[in-house]
């Protein structure tokens, strides 16, 4: 097996151009098996990415290897080992849940025996059993997004792609996703998916990666992006939450007692707080600009 082979993901040089506009500029990649999260604002680049590792979309220039397959030469090979969750549920309304899973099972070489017992267990998984025999047409967003999921997963894929797998969805629905999540990559099925949410991001994947003006501005675990951006802190503050002052610490319990043995002497009677930065503004550091759906702080419109 070579270096390549091991590798989920590799890309060169992809660039992607509509017209005169420039969505991907020059990306080069290379991922291991695992869980990643593709974080950017609307108008990004994320779908187009997935679109052109997912073999639907060809590239302006530069290549991409997804399972050691090329995506353009190796397109029919790759299509069997993947599987792609889109934006919007691409299931048949004018038929049950079950029967959309049957189809896909079908169309995936599985035999209808096989293709019903594993259709039952995905229904059963994503708490859609009661639903199994109705028309998708009368199922909720969520319940369809949880079905395009069960049938994304019919075929056991190696690798699937979730283009923005919450969005729209509940608190309740979106939990459930990303335990099912957890649950695939626990059992050898390596995950990209797409997200605006850094919650999302942080809380999946083992790898983010912040996609932003055509290129990945940043790559790494939640803790490396944070320490990018400067880091834990100790900080104090008075009685009225007004912030006086702010240390920096590696957070481990020698470091954050030296440091505090030292303040304690002159400030006494401060409130300490141990704090991260968060995703969002990890995200606004990296990019410039804030994340979707996320108002910002004080702290971070202070930090732009
Ligand atoms: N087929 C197309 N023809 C022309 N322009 C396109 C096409 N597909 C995407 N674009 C443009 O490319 C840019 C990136 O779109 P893309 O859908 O990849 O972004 P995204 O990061 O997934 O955004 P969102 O979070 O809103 O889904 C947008 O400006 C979009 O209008």
């Amino acid at each position: 097996m070579t270096y390549a082979d091991k590798l989920l993901l590799e890309v060169s040089g992809l660039s992607m151009s509509f017209g005169a506009q420039r969505v991907l500029d020059g990306l080069d990649l290379r991922l291991p098996p695992g869980i990643h999260a593709l974080l950017g604002p609307n108008g990004a680049g994320k779908t187009t990415l997935v679109n052109i590792l997912s073999t639907l979309l060809r590239p302006t220039s530069g290549r991409a290897r997804v399972l050691g397959l090329d995506t353009q030469s190796d397109r029919r090979r790759l299509q069997r080992r993947i599987a792609l969750t889109g934006q919007y549920a691409a299931v048949d309304e004018g038929l049950s849940g079950a029967e959309n899973l049957l189809m896909m099972g079908q169309l995936f070489g599985l035999s209808r025996g096989v293709s019903l017992k594993r259709g039952d267990e995905l229904l059963g998984r994503f708490g859609l059993m009661p639903a199994r025999a109705a028309r998708v047409s009368t199922y909720s967003g969520g319940m369809r997004r949880k079905l395009d999921l069960a049938v994304s997963l019919i075929a056991e894929p190696e690798l699937i792609f979730l283009d923005e797998p919450t969005t729209g969805l509940d608190t309740r629905s979106r939990q459930a996703l990303w335990d099912e999540i957890h649950r695939l990559a626990g059992q050898g099925t390596s995950v990209f998916l797409t997200t605006q949410y850094l919650d999302e991001a942080e809380a999946l994947a083992e790898r983010i990666l912040v996609l932003d003006g055509g290129r990945i501005v940043a790559e790494g675990t939640a803790d490396v992006l944070k320490d990018r951006v400067g880091g834990t802190t100790i900080q104090l503050h008075d009685d009225s939450g007004r912030l006086v002052s702010e240390h920096p610490t590696d957070g481990t319990t020698a470091d954050v007692a030296r440091t505090l043995t030292g303040l304690a002497g002159r400030d006494p009677g401060l409130a300490v707080t141990v704090r991260k930065p968060s995703m969002d503004e990890v995200f606004l550091q990296l990019t410039g600009h804030v994340a979707a759906g996320h108002e910002p702080t004080e702290r971070e419109e202070a930090a732009a």
